[in-house]
């Protein structure tokens, strides 16, 4: 791993993951760091294309294990072209989404298990890890709420699942974020923007500090 910081974002649908990620990418460039913005699947061409074919509507037939493969593909495009790249240069990388939506989604919800997703995405990924994630947790059905009240949001293959696959995908972040409890720090993504903006941000000033001394 480069000098970079490689900061991940995590958790169910409509968490606010975007919403917080943007401000504090607006907020950090303004203090004068390279920031780069990006997401999972996608951030690059190819990992758009298998985003696009991974989320759409009409692949009902997806199997889950060409789900998990799918995603793991877009990961290690996007890690080596993008992510690393920029974390050699020094950049705070902020990604929606990373390899803990593959253990909770396709591991636990999907029940592929959330060793064996691990073992595939360590070939995808080696040893290129997120220095901090945070977890928005939150009640699904509130999100599932805000994402229906949100009419610039296109729905896709996975929003579609049912109540109860998203209470899995909770669930397991739990299970997840016990498991990776150095790493992963959990954030109520319940409470008002401003209050969870301010935890966030608090969150991030202690990391970047320590990394400084
Ligand atoms: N803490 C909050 N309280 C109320 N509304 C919120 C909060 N956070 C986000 N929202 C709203 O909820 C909607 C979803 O937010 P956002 O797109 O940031 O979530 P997300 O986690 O990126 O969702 P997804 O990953 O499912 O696309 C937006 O309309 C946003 O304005
Ligand atoms: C990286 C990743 C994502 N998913 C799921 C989670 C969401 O339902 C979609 C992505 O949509 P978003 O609006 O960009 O959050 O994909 C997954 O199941 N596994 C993964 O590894």
């Amino acid at each position: 791993m480069g000098k970079g910081l490689f900061i991940t974002v995590e958790g169910p649908e409509g968490a606010g993951k975007t919403t917080i990620l943007t401000k504090l990418a607006n907020t950090l460039k303004e203090n004068g760091h390279h920031v780069l913005l990006t997401r999972e699947p996608g951030g690059i061409a190819i990992s758009e294309q298998i985003r696009e074919v991974i989320l759409n509507k009409e692949n009902i037939m997806m199997d889950a294990k060409t789900e998990a493969l799918l995603y793991a593909a877009a990961r290690r495009q996007h890690l080596v072209e993008k992510v690393i790249p920029h974390l050699e240069k020094g950049a705070i990388v902020l990604c929606d989404r990373f390899i803990d939506s593959s253990l909770v989604y396709q591991g636990y919800a999907r029940g592929l298990g959330i060793e064996e997703v691990l073992t595939i995405n360590q070939f995808a990924i080696e040893n290129t890890m997120p220095d901090v994630t945070l977890l928005f947790d939150l009640d699904p059905e509130i999100g599932l709420e805000r994402i229906k009240a949100n009419e610039e949001r296109e729905v896709n293959r996975l929003d579609l699942e049912t109540l109860e696959f998203h209470q899995r995908v909770r669930e397991g972040y739990l299970l997840v974020q016990k498991r990776f409890s150095e790493r992963i720090i959990k954030v109520n993504a319940e409470l008002p923007l401003v209050e969870v903006y301010e935890e966030v941000w608090n969150v991030i000033k202690k990391i970047m500090e320590q990394q400084s001394e």
